[in-house]
């Protein structure tokens, strides 16, 4: 009977938040990726042209609402010396998003060992895996396909125990797939909510 009045007062006082990091390769797209989801869900919201978005040194925080909970993102920086703070995040993180240039074949290994050391975190396990292929909208001979991405990083999201993975085809300089994107995160962190459950904040008042 408790369980169940506190649950009442939960679903009606607080809202739920989800950790959500973004992780990549410098380069790959992380902090546009950022502005367009914050230009996609905030009202109002104007974007950082992308002449104006410099490598992260640090972090940007930002959270959306999306189908009734809070996705808070956390985009940290993704040059080599950064990476090792990485871990810092993982034990309060619900998914991970993963940015991949598409376009950038030289780096392919650096890319796959940089998930392959995500995964392989024991605070990670059980973790959606979003892995997405950047940069679509790049006309470039070096463009990878999407089938051969999905081919080298499928596996690795996967390599330890069952667990929602997808890679899915974006470009966050138009935008396109992005909403699609986070949708299917909502819907994955929603669905992982006992394994680990969300943040309970306080609601604003409500009016009357
Ligand atoms: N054409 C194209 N360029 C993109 C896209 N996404 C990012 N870029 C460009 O890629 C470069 C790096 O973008 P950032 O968002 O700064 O990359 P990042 O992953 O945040 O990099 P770090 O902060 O260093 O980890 C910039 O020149 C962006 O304009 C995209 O979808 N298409
Ligand atoms: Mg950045």
């Amino acid at each position: 009977m408790f369980h169940l009045a506190q649950s009442l007062y939960d679903s009606w006082n607080a809202r739920e938040e989800y950790s959500v990091l973004i992780l990549g390769l410098d380069n790959a797209g992380k902090t546009t990726l950022l502005e367009e989801v914050k230009s996609s869900y905030i009202p109002n919201y104007k974007k950082l042209p992308p002449n104006r978005i410099l490598p992260t040194m640090g972090q940007n925080v930002a959270t959306i609402k999306v189908n009734k909970v809070y996705l808070k993102f956390w985009d940290v920086g993704g040059q080599d010396t950064l990476r090792e703070l990485w871990d810092e995040y993982y034990e309060t993180a619900h998914a991970i998003v993963f940015v991949i240039d598409s376009c950038d074949k030289d780096r392919l290994v650096e890319c796959s060992n940089a998930l392959t050391k995500i995964v392989t975190n024991d605070l990670v396990e059980g973790l959606p895996i979003l892995m997405l292929a950047n940069k679509q909208d790049l006309d470039s001979p070096d463009k990878m396909e999407l089938v051969d991405i999905k081919e080298i990083f499928n596996p690795i999201a996967e390599s330890l125990n069952a667990r929602d993975s997808r890679v899915l085809p974006v470009s966050a300089i138009t935008g396109n797939g992005v909403k699609e994107a986070i949708e299917w995160l909502q819907v994955r962190v929603s669905r992982n909510k006992v394994n680990r459950p969300p943040k309970y904040r306080k609601s604003k008042k409500r009016s009357k």
